[in-house]
């Protein structure tokens, strides 16, 4: 599909985001957002996502297809998101919440990789044009400056005190901020840079601009340039342009009905688009302050909704005019703040001083860069730089500053400063003498972040792990130990990677403390008789299975992430559901007839030895078992029905292959009515662009186990039946990796607060 060089979309408290057609005024596509209401919209810098910030939940949606379903959603704000955006390569993308947190967030793995704590909810959040520092505002008045590079805070401001601050806007070329507070007052700093990486703030101006709060103050885009505006949104019902030459008022554009909530310009900047909550957006000629087109469709905030509460608009655009055809690399946020209750009658809502419509002031302020007081700007300047905490990933505190390497561009962690400036995670590997076991300890051998401390085995108790598995004879390990003299004083997290049925007792005996992947299947169905049906065993720890979370990463991301005990999902179950899922999801295929023919390497049987494995039963033959009865049906039906919100049942056969290595599961589908194998691929592939180990290959090239050996990736792909309406899926992973192992990895990163990556970056074994 060709990339749209128009995209304007909108979002309300009606729980719908719509696109539009920017010139004819139609509604082309509406999204669901059933969970919450939708405080804010952005484009990603590639113009291929929307990021939709909920509560308290970011979903980013491709621009490009008609899925109702968000392609990633990033979950670890706590509250309402008030602003989002992104960095100009695309490369991350920041947010700022209620929850009083302003994230940096990995854009393709979901994880946060910073957190800085503000100390009220966070309204609005800018980054600089440098890249290098975020500017956030919140409830009590606050604006802050993130030091990207320094991972701190270099700089506090408070306009008005106890006065919120809306909304933030920054020149294209850095060379100006504009904050708007809930008394209608915009207040101007000149941004000079300072002597290493800080920018300094140079009181410029205050313009008392509306006598209602302004919602959403905008500077310019750069091809606006001679000319600069400034965009005042309103609740008085305006919006106001201002010349930024001297802050006169350029025009009023009236009409709207309700509060102007959002505002954002065309690409060229001879545009504005408004978002209102009298339910209608606005297109409106910079030229002569008319309105062009009117957007119409959203409703009045739902049932979900307090009473009274007013419909909230927001509004994102990539309006590029045909005879624009320039690349807008810094294009401006279009930040839109949300109501606050405080707004009825609290203590934010303090008489103001009557002032003349219109009327600027230009207050002559110091002009001293480092001054830490500026009384005529009723605003305090620190220039000592303050430490507020600061979090390295999903909770973890970072204490020690020099841990993060200076580049902002990247955020990734020097593994080298990391592993200086952070404790690592002690591990214990509990069953380290199996199969998924030692593989555990080959993947650790390379994470930054985890050393093994801990490892038990059974009948190899007392044994080190060379001798064990001389593969790994360069480990230097405690040796292994049986569970029962195991010392978990040591340890912070643990794999579990022991036979069903001995481990929930085991885990149940485990330190509360200790973040758990448990790769066997004790813990992975819901329903405990349905766990004592098809496992012929009592289940023993049914409290701890309520807290369970099943760990597939790709679809349970936000779950998995805080969660203590996370099922790891067996390799059949992973390899059937990465496919069907998103499918199912998206209603692309029918609920009835999937069958699923699956092909398993002999080690997912594990090491015990045991009859039907040895090479004479297994070499140059094929073994197909457990039909109709194996106990991985349970599972996949479990994933498929939850998608579905409804029961299926699928046809199940696993065979053994004479190989040490790898599976393949051979998908065969009905279609929904109207669909086809394009649309299959087209929604996988969409489903899982952003994702690192889930890849659909091009069209036609058939997937095969060798293409995956040793590495944590899932490849598959989408063929057409002979028969019409039935599609042919063909999903491959190494049973040990991402069958079992690596994605166990994965969701320990998650649960750790680290790039769900790390330590997997293996490229498959080949020949
Ligand atoms: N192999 C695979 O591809 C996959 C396996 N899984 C699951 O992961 C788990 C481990 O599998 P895998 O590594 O293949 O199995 P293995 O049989 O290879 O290893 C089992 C491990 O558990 C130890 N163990 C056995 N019985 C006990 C016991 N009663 N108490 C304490 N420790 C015990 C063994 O010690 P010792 O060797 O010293 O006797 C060994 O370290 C299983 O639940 C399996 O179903 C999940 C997905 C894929
Ligand atoms: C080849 C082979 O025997 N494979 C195992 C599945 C491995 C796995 O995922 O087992 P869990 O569900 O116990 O974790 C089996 O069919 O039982």
């Amino acid at each position: 599909m060709t990339q749209p060089s128009v995209i304007l979309a909108t979002a309300s408290y009606d729980h719908t985001i719509r696109f539009w057609e920017a010139k004819s005024g139609r509604c082309y596509r509406t999204i669901q957002y059933p969970d919450s209401q939708v405080n804010r919209l952005e484009i990603t810098p590639d113009k291929r996502f929307l990021a939709a910030a909920g509560n308290p939940h970011i979903r980013l949606f491709d621009v490009n297809s008609n899925s109702p379903h968000p392609v990633i959603s990033y979950d670890s704000h706590t509250s309402n998101v008030m602003a989002v955006g992104f960095q100009c390569d695309g490369n991350w993308m920041y947010s700022g919440s209620e929850d009083g947190t302003v994230k940096i967030w990995d854009l393709r793995t979901a994880t946060c990789q910073r957190e800085y704590e503000s100390r009220a909810a966070v309204n609005t959040v800018v980054l600089h044009p440098n890249q290098k520092e975020l500017i956030s505002g919140d409830q009590n008045g606050n604006i802050r400056v993130w030091d990207l590079a320094a991972n701190s805070c270099s700089c506090e401001l408070v306009p008005e005190v106890d006065t919120a601050v809306r909304s933030l806007t920054v020149m294209w070329d850095g060379s100006m901020v504009v904050a708007a507070n809930n008394r209608g007052t915009c207040y101007v700093w000149r941004l000079l840079k300072g002597t290493q990486t800080m920018t300094y703030f140079e009181p410029l101006h205050k313009l008392q601009a509306h006598d209602g709060y302004i919602l959403k103050c905008l500077l310019s885009p750069e091809f606006c340039d001679p000319n600069r505006y400034l965009a005042t949104a309103s609740s008085d019902h305006t919006v106001k342009i201002w010349n930024v030459d001297g802050f006169t008022l350029e025009r009023v554009l009236t009409g709207h009905q309700r509060w102007v909530w959002d505002c954002v310009f065309s690409v060229d900047g001879a545009y504005l688009i408004t978002a209102s909550s009298d339910t209608t957006a606005r297109l409106w000629a910079m030229s002569n302050g008319e309105t062009i087109r009117m957007y119409q469709g959203h409703h009045k905030a739902t049932a979900y909704e307090p009473k009274r509460k007013p419909v909230l608009l927001t509004v994102t655009s990539h309006l590029h005019p045909p005879s624009v055809l320039l690349d807008l690399r810094r294009r401006r946020s279009a930040a839109r703040p949300l109501p606050s209750l405080k707004y009825a009658g609290g203590s934010t809502a303090a008489p103001r001083e009557k002032k003349s419509k219109h009327e600027t002031r230009n207050l002559n302020m110091s002009s001293t860069i480092g001054g830490s007081l500026s009384v005529e700007f009723g605003c305090l300047r620190k220039h000592e730089v303050r430490r507020l905490s600061t979090r390295q990933g999903s909770g973890r505190m970072l204490s020690i500053r020099a841990s993060v390497v200076s580049s902002p561009d990247t955020l990734e962690l020097s593994k080298a400063n990391a592993k200086q400036a952070e404790k690592m995670v002690r591990v214990g590997v509990l069953g380290a003498s199996g199969y998924t076991g030692a593989e555990i300890v080959r993947l650790l051998a390379n994470h930054p972040h985890f050393g093994i401390t801990l490892m038990t085995a059974d009948r190899k108790a007392g044994q080190s792990i060379g001798s064990v598995f001389p593969h790994l004879i360069t480990q230097d390990l405690p040796n292994m130990v049986a569970v029962k003299d195991a010392d978990f004083s040591n340890v912070d997290a643990v794999f579990c990677c022991l036979p069903h049925g001995t481990t929930q007792e085991i885990i149940k005996g485990l330190p509360k403390g200790l973040k758990i992947v448990d790769l066997s299947a004790d813990f992975r169905l819901r329903d405990i008789n349905e766990y004592e049906e098809w496992y012929g065993l009592p289940h023993k720890a049914p409290e701890l299975q309520k807290e369970a979370v099943y760990g597939l990463t790709e679809v349970l991301r936000g779950e998995i992430q805080n969660a203590r005990l996370v099922a790891n999902p067996g390799c059949y179950p992973t390899s059937i559901q990465l496919p069907l899922i998103p499918l199912i999801k998206a209603h692309l295929i029918e609920l009835r007839n999937i069958i699923i023919d699956a092909k398993s390497g002999v080690s997912g049987a594990g090491r015990g030895a045991k009859e039907a494995h040895l090479y004479t039963e297994i070499a140059e033959g094929l073994h197909s078992y457990g039909i109709t009865k194996h106990r991985h049906v349970p599972e996949i039906e479990q994933g498929l029905s939850d998608a579905s919100n409804s029961k299926i049942t699928v046809s199940f056969t696993p065979h053994l292959m004479p190989m040490s290595r790898g599976m393949q599961s051979t998908i065969y589908v009905e279609m929904a009515p109207g669909v086809n194998t394009d649309d299959l691929y087209e929604h996988l592939n969409n489903t899982y662009q952003a994702e690192e180990f889930v890849r659909l290959l091009e069209k036609g090239v058939v997937p095969h186990t060798r293409h995956v050996r040793g590495s944590n990736y899932c490849l598959m792909n989408v063929f057409q039946d002979r028969i019409p309406g039935r599609a042919i899926i063909i999903s491959v992973i190494d049973n040990l990796v991402k069958g079992a192992s690596g994605q166990a990895l994965q969701n320990l990163n998650l649960m750790m607060g680290f790039p769900e990556d790390t330590g997997l970056q293996y490229q498959p074994l080949f020949p």
